[in-house]
């Protein structure tokens, strides 16, 4: 499934972090999403500007798009996002998710982002209120919550991250919109399932699954919270 409407079906997809793989094996950790019940892959890119690590660029993307058999989905945590969107078509990506708090010029950039065919992301930082993005819910596929600050993974959940899930769920259906709502940083097994019950769409986990003893039974669980 790529993407799906709330409204149509309850949509629980999960999309693994590729920044916990292991990059002296990532094409091993590639297969074995390829060969999971995952649904997309997760590509964490930073600048080093906008959040305080670096993780890697448009090569990466490349390459993992030579042998992924499921969608990228890009969040992309740098300055200026607009500078790269045909980049990123270009390196492979099929959702591309950009950062309301790094965007000056939001609605233009989601306009160029589905104008080269990829569906349009915007991600909110833990301190930044849901309904900033009255104005462009309808006009976006998807709404990345952050659970932690974004730059690393590793981190604690936000428990009040479950709180903004639940806000803009109600926004999404009293407006009418079709959109996603995807949540990333220390998604687990013990939250999964109340991520999904306050109106989550998809999961993103990186530590959970690649830390774990069978990735493929972790992101199962997911699956099934
Ligand atoms: O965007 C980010 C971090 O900025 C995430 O996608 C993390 O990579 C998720 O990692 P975990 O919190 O699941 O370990
Ligand atoms: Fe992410």
């Amino acid at each position: 499934m790529f993407f799906c409407a709330k409204t149509d079906i309850m949509a629980k997809l999960v999309s693994p972090s590729m920044l916990s793989a292991n990059f002296l094996n990532l094409e091993n950790d590639i297969k074995m999403v390829n060969d999971s019940e995952a649904d997309w892959f997760h590509l964490d890119v930073m600048d080093g500007m906008y959040v305080p690590n670096i993780s890697f660029g448009l090569p990466i993307v490349k390459q993992i798009n030579k042998i992924a058999k499921k969608p990228l989905d890009v969040h992309l945590m740098i300055a200026q996002p607009e500078r790269y969107i045909k980049d990123f078509k270009a390196a492979g990506a099929d959702i591309l998710t950009i950062h309301y708090e790094a965007s000056t010029h939001l609605h233009r950039s989601i306009q160029a982002i589905k104008a080269e065919g990829m569906k349009a992301g915007v991600a909110i930082n833990p301190h930044t209120n849901v309904t900033l993005l009255e104005d462009v819910l309808k006009d976006i596929d998807m709404v990345l919550i952050m659970s932690v600050n974004p730059g690393f993974g590793g981190q604690k959940f936000i428990e009040q991250s479950i709180h903004k899930i639940k806000r803009l769920r109600m926004e999404i259906e009293s407006s009418g919109a079709q959109t996603m709502i995807q949540v990333d940083g220390g998604v687990d097994n013990t939250n999964a399932a109340t991520l999904y019950d306050a109106g989550a769409d998809c999961l993103v986990a990186g530590s959970y699954v690649f830390k774990a003893n069978d990735p493929q039974e972790a992101i199962s669980l997911l699956k099934k919270a």
